[in-house]
């Protein structure tokens, strides 16, 4: 199936920079999210990076207005009716999802693929709320989208050979390196990654070392390019909370159990570089 009109569902930092990178790569793109103020946020965010590229003269001015002209907003689900595909990536909460794609269901055409950029959620129970759990795949992208090449694929149980290949070939067109993986919590990037993040949150709880300290241990002894608290307040901790909740629930096993001092934080409402406050304090 040919691929020219994407809707990407939530204008937050993923949504955005999905909606950036399609745009880019010459896809028609309509960015929707429900609150108004989130959505300009989203397309001027998306503006800001272009503008950054056109200064360091990665791009040309001339690409980046038509790479602009290709993004629409959207404030009402039912303009899925034409679209070829639906990338959604609102809040990593099921309940939340799965009413999405059971709207969108309704109102995409028959051919289109519904795609979900979760971090964990099981792909398999997302397409079950349609009538089209064939059509149904994730497609998950890193953060910042426009530089990290990886796309993890996962496959549901009912996701035909078709959509995979369809999603394959698209995740090409984007210039990104699609890796094919089982339907399980985490699948493979946050079964992995998350743990170490929880467990760097446990060794500032216990008081082992300050979250500078850590950060500098796995930079400069790891090299890793962000000290796993730095990439903590970059994802978001509520975020990271859901999926290590994902994990804890999904395998039953005590080791994925999510630190107390990421609960405290999400509650109080820090939630890392988005809110201004997490390990670290933003402007
Ligand atoms: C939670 C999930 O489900 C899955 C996930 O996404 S987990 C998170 C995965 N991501 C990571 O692990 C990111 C780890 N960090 C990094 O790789 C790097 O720190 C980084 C690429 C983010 C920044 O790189 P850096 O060398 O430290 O900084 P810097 O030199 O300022 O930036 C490098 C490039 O990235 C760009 N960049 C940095 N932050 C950016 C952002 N938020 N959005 C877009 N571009 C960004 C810069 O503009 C720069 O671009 P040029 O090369 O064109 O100049
Ligand atoms: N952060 C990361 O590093 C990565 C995240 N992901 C996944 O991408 C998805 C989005 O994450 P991210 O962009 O970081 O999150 P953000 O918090 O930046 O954005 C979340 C988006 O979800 C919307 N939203 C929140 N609650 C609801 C709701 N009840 N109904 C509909 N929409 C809602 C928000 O809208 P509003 O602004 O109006 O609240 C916003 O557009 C999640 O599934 C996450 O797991 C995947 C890869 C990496």
């Amino acid at each position: 199936m040919s691929i020219k009109n994407v809707m990407v569902i939530g204008a937050g930092q993923m949504g955005a920079g999905i909606a950036q990178v399609c745009a880019q790569s010459g896809f028609e793109v309509l960015l929707h999210d429900m609150n108004e103020e989130a959505l300009q946020k989203g397309l001027k965010n998306i503006e800001k990076l272009l503008a950054r590229n056109v200064e360091k003269g990665k791009m040309s001015a001339e690409d980046k207005s038509v790479t602009m002209n290709r993004l629409s907003p959207s404030s009402d689900l039912k303009d899925a009716a034409a679209c070829d595909l639906v990338i959604e990536a609102v809040v990593e909460n099921m309940d939340v999802k799965t009413n999405i794609f059971r709207e969108l269901d309704q109102y995409a055409p028959k051919h289109a693929i519904l795609a979900s950029n979760t971090s964990s959620l099981p792909i398999t129970e997302i397409a079950a709320a349609t009538d089209r759990p064939d059509q149904v795949i994730g497609m998950h992208f890193m953060n910042p989208v426009p530089i990290m090449k990886l796309v993890e694929i996962i496959r549901g149980l009912q996701t035909s050979e078709e959509t995979y290949e369809s999603i394959k070939a698209m995740t090409d067109e984007l210039n990104k390196t699609p890796v094919e993986v089982k339907d399980f919590p985490g699948f493979v990037s946050n079964r992995i990654l998350m743990p170490m993040i929880n467990e760097a949150i446990y060794t500032v709880y216990e008081g082992v070392a300050s979250p500078e300290d850590v950060d500098r241990v796995m930079k400069l002894g790891m090299n890793h390019p962000m000290g796993p608290l730095t990439l903590a307040d970059f994802i978001g901790l509520d975020t990271c909370l859901y999926i290590m909740e994902v994990l804890h629930e999904g395998f039953g096993d005590s080791k994925y159990r999510p630190c107390p001092l990421l609960r405290q934080y999400v509650k109080a409402g820090w939630l890392g570089k988005k809110s201004g406050r997490g390990f670290y304090q933003y402007n």
